[in-house]
């Protein structure tokens, strides 16, 4: 397929890296708030169209993964956007609360956005950068959700 047929075509025609994988970003319909990144693999992306549910591909668990499957918190997908190149896209959802109960939110951490903290911009001195929480506290408590087993973000 051609640039012109990718930017300028109303052929949906999603192009993947080398790892087969397609970048997400997710937001909130309501608000706008982006929620998180993702990666989604041709399968992903195809069940996401078709169930309406959010799906992404994990690299650290290697796994296909139904957002939710595990918290209840689904991800009902009102939107979905895709950019020029079709290399990335845009999903607005509506959250689900958690089964162990707290309010709706998308972040495993126990905040709604996965994007809590803000970095300060502008340096003032030679210190440490400090970020700040923008949220006013969890939405829910991650333990009762997810249990004791801690399943942190690879670093
Ligand atoms: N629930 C989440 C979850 N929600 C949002 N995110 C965000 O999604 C991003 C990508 O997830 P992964 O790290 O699994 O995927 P990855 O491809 O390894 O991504 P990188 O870390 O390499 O960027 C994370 O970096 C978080 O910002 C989550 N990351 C992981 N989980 C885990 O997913 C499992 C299922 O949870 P539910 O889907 O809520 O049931 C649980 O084990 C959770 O700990
Ligand atoms: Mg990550
Ligand atoms: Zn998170």
């Amino acid at each position: 397929m051609s640039v012109e047929q990718v930017e300028e075509s109303d052929q949906f025609a999603p192009r993947f890296d080398s790892n087969g994988l397609i970048p997400c970003i997710t937001l909130d319909s309501n608000t706008r708030q982006v929620l998180m990144f993702a990666m989604m693999n041709r399968e992903a992306l195809q069940l996401t169209i078709e169930t309406g549910l959010a799906h992404y591909w994990s690299r650290s668990r290697g796994k296909l993964w139904k957002k939710g499957e595990t918290s209840g918190m689904v991800q009902q997908v009102k939107r979905m956007l895709i950019d020029d190149d079709q290399d990335c896209v845009v999903i607005e959802v509506g959250l689900t609360p958690p089964v162990g109960g707290g309010q709706e939110a998308s972040c495993h951490v126990g905040y709604r956005s996965c994007f809590y903290r803000e970095v300060p911009i502008g340096r003032k001195s030679e210190k440490p950068i400090q970020l700040t929480f923008i949220e006013t506290g969890k939405a829910f408590d991650p333990v009762a959700v997810y249990g004791d087993t801690p399943n942190p973000t690879r670093l």
